[in-house]
């Protein structure tokens, strides 16, 4: 298990984290997301101890390994890779760092070229690779010492859809082998896919830690959304079925707990009227639209 108890970080008068608690059990899957600055890298350097000067306390229990580092797996956001040497070579660096030798060494780093889907790119230097490949050998140089808990800086930023599959597939992966996972991103999108609980962080402080099927349970209330001609002349009726009316698109959008019903109503306003419908939808709020909701901040900003 790991536990963030009250950690804080200043940068100077930069306050980057405040007052953080979250708690993860063994074998979880963490989406940690938050726009550009919020302090989703601070946090994640202070837990795998680059970032060493800080308030509060992390705390790892349950290991069987003494030495904390052994347990953590690293993939930063910036790419940490040697160019001119071959991919094998980078990852027989990092097994090196942690003392795997001889057949041993040779052993892993066949394993998780495999892994990574680049056996047959191992000899080839890295500076020949795209940057999906490069991303998948840096997570793979991570890999090497068989960590438990995992731990990835978005690490699909900036790269093919093909390559963001592949990465997405291995975290899957992981999870099956029941390894800890901490994936900061932007792309809520992809945490909705492969994690099971997400802690949304914005201006340093955890707004919510809860799992995904929670939060949609508590924060998604649907919404209808219609367009037809002349939608102007349904206003009346629209403020009567719903408190929460918002011009979306070419028509509005409101939000209601009967929906239901609420589409039943609209329905028979717009035949009363004589109004023909162009476009009539029941939609839920994403992720994203939770996180909108919770800090008035736009993640893609
Ligand atoms: N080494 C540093 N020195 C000074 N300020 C820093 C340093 N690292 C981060 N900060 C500041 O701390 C805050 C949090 O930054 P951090 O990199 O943790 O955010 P982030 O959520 O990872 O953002 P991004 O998605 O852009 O990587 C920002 O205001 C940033 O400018």
């Amino acid at each position: 298990m790991l536990v963030i108890n009250n950690v804080s970080k200043k940068y100077g008068k930069t306050t980057a984290l405040n007052e953080i608690s979250l708690k993860l059990n063994k074998g979880a899957c963490l989406g940690l997301v938050g726009p550009n600055g919020a302090g989703k890298s601070t946090l994640l350097k202070i837990i795998v101890h680059i970032v060493q000067a800080y308030e509060g306390k992390i705390i790892f229990t349950g290991t069987s390994n003494t030495d904390q580092k052994r347990t953590i797996g690293y993939v930063p956001q910036d790419i940490c890779l040697e160019e001119n040497v071959s991919a094998i070579q980078n990852l027989y660096f990092f097994g090196r760092i942690y003392q795997l030798r001889g057949k041993a060494l040779q052993k892993q780093a066949k394993k998780v070229l495999r892994y990574i889907g680049l056996s047959e790119r191992q000899k080839d230097k890295v500076k020949t690779f795209s940057g999906g490949m490069k991303r998948r050998l840096n997570i793979g140089c991570a890999l090497m010492h068989e960590p438990q808990f995992i731990i990835m800086d978005e690490p699909t930023v900036g790269i093919d859809p093909q390559s963001r599959h592949y990465i997405l597939d291995m975290i899957k992966q992981m999870k099956e082998e029941n390894r800890t996972i901490i994936y900061s991103s932007h792309y809520i999108e992809e945490v909705n896919k492969i994690c099971d609980e997400v802690a949304f962080i914005d201006q340093g402080k955890i707004i919510e830690h809860d799992t995904i099927n929670s939060l949609i349970e508590k924060y998604a209330v649907p919404a209808i959304f219609f367009a037809c001609q002349n939608s102007e002349r349904l206003l009346a009726d629209l403020h009567q079925l719903s408190d929460h009316v918002q011009p979306y698109k070419n028509g509005y959008k409101l939000t209601t707990a009967n929906p239901m019903w609420t589409m039943e109503e609209l329905l028979r306003a717009c035949r009363e009227k004589k109004l023909v419908l162009k476009q009539f939808e029941l939609t839920y709020p994403t992720l994203e639209d939770i996180f909108f909701k919770l800090t008035g901040t736009e993640l893609r900003a």
